[in-house]
C-alpha cells in the first residue's frame, strides 16, 4: 500500500470509506468518473428519512480525494441537520467535484455531472455551492430534473443568500434576546468576519436597526465598498477574537471556533452564516456555553437557503419562505431553552432535537 496515502492528513486508511472518521452511517456514497469530460465526483447521501437528501455541489481543488471525501461526508451529514431542524421533509446529501472550478469547469463536464445525479432517480437532489453558478445549475437541469437553485427563468427561487442573512439576523436576535434580556440590536457592537454574499445583507439588516457595526474581510476592495455603502467601520484590531464587541458574527469560513480562539472570545453571542464554526462541535461548543457565551448554532440560523430551494419543489412563494425563515427565531429560542434545561451546548441540543424529529418519523410518528 502506498505510505504517502496512510500517512496523508488525519484521515484514518485502513477503512478508506466506512472507516472514516467523518462516516456517519451515511446511507449511500457515489463514486462518479467520467474520462472524457474529466469529471471526478463524489456523491454523499447521508439520510433520506425525513425525504430526498438535498444539499449543493461544491466544486474544490482539494489535496487529495481522502480530502474531497472527508468533505462530502460532513457537508451531507450536516445538511441532514439543517433540514430536519427547520422542519423541512428533506434528507441530508452534498456533492463535490474535484477540480479548480475556474479553469475546469466546463458545460460538457456539469451536464455529465447532472447525468449521474439523474441516475439516481431523485433520491439525491442537487444545488449550488462553493464554486457553482446558478448556471451551472440551469445545465445540470438540461439532463435531470433532480435540481434546484436553477435561475429564476427556469424556475428557479433565485439568489438564496439575501434569506440565509435574514435568517442568520432572526437567530441572532433571538441569541441576543436570551443572552443580553432585549433581542433589540440598537447600539450592540456587531462584528461581521466575511462581508461576501451573506455578510454584506447581514451588514444591510444591522445597520437598519442601529447596531454599530465592524466589518473584517481578506478582501481590501469589498471592505472599502461595503464600509462606505453601509457606514460599518474596517476591524482595526490585531486579533479579531478579542474585539471587545458584543455579537461576533463568522460569515466567513468554517472551524473559527478552536483551540487558539475559543478562550480569546469576548463577544456575549457568536451568531453567523458560516457552516461548521466549531472546530470540535462536541468540545468548543461545550466551552463556549461554560463561558457565558450563547452560540446560535450554525445549521439552525443559516438555513434560509435551503428554506429558499425548498420552496422550489414544494412550490410556494415568497411569503411562506419569510414565514419559514423568521421561524427560526423561534426556533433559536427553544434551543436555548432546551440546552438550559439539559445541560448540553446548544450545538448539542439542535442536533438532539433534529435527531429526535428524524427518529420519531422512522417510527411513523412524527410530522
Ligand atoms: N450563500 C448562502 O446562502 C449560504 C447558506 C448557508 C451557509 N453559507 C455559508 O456562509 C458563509 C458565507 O457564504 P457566502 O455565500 O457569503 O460566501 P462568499 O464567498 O460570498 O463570501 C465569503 C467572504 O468571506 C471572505 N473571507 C474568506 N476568508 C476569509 C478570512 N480568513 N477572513 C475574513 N474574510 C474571509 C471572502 O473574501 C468573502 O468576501 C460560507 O461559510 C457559506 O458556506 C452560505
Amino acid at each position: 500500500m502506498n505510505t504517502d496515502i496512510l500517512h496523508a492528513g488525519e484521515l484514518k486508511k485502513a477503512d478508506p470509506v466506512f472507516g472514516q472518521l467523518s462516516f456517519d452511517d451515511h446511507e449511500q456514497i457515489v463514486f462518479c468518473n467520467d474520462k472524457d469530460t474529466g469529471l471526478k465526483a463524489i456523491i454523499g447521501i447521508h439520510n433520506t428519512v425525513l425525504g430526498p437528501a438535498l444539499g449543493g455541489t461544491r466544486m474544490w481543488n482539494y489535496n487529495s480525494e481522502w480530502e474531497a471525501l472527508n468533505d462530502v461526508l460532513r457537508l451531507s451529514r450536516g445538511m441532514t441537520f439543517k433540514s430536519a431542524i427547520t422542519g423541512l421533509n428533506l434528507g441530508g446529501g452534498k456533492a463535490v467535484i474535484i477540480g479548480d472550478a475556474k479553469t475546469r469547469k466546463t458545460p460538457e463536464l456539469m451536464r455529465r455531472f447532472g447525468e449521474f445525479v439523474n441516475t439516481l432517480g431523485g433520491k439525491y437532489i442537487t444545488a449550488e455551492d462553493v464554486g457553482m453558478e446558478t448556471s451551472d445549475m440551469d445545465l445540470v437541469r438540461d439532463v435531470t430534473p433532480y435540481v434546484t437553485g436553477v435561475s429564476e427563468s427556469r424556475g428557479g427561487a433565485g439568489n438564496p443568500s439575501p434569506i440565509t442573512a435574514y435568517g442568520v439576523y432572526m437567530g441572532m436576535k433571538a441569541a441576543a434576546a436570551h443572552r443580553f434580556g432585549t433581542d433589540k440590536l440598537e447600539g450592540k457592537q456587531v462584528l461581521v468576519q466575511g462581508i461576501g454574499h451573506v455578510g454584506e445583507s447581514l451588514v444591510e439588516h444591522l445597520t437598519k436597526e442601529g447596531a454599530r457595526v465592524f466589518i473584517t474581510d481578506i478582501n481590501e476592495d469589498r471592505l472599502q465598498e461595503v464600509s462606505k455603502k453601509y457606514g460599518a467601520v474596517i476591524y482595526a484590531g490585531d486579533d479579531l477574537y478579542t474585539a471587545a464587541v458584543d455579537i461576533y458574527a463568522p460569515c466567513a469560513l468554517g472551524a473559527t471556533i478552536n483551540d487558539d480562539t475559543v478562550y480569546k472570545i469576548k463577544a456575549g453571542v457568536v451568531a453567523g452564516a458560516a457552516n461548521n464554526q466549531l472546530a470540535d462541535e462536541n468540545r468548543h461548543g461545550k466551552i463556549l456555553m461554560e463561558r457565558g457565551i450563547a452560540y446560535a448554532p450554525d445549521f439552525l440560523i443559516n438555513a434560509g437557503g435551503i428554506i429558499n430551494v425548498y420552496a422550489e419543489l414544494e412550490g410556494y412563494g415568497k411569503d411562506e419562505i419569510i414565514r419559514k425563515t423568521e421561524n427560526i427565531y423561534t426556533t433559536t429560542l427553544e434551543i436555548f431553552a432546551h440546552s438550559a434545561k439539559n445541560g448540553c451546548s446548544t450545538h448539542q441540543s439542535a442536533l438532539r432535537v433534529a435527531q429526535g424529529r428524524i427518529d420519531a418519523r422512522k417510527q411513523g410518528k412524527g410530522a
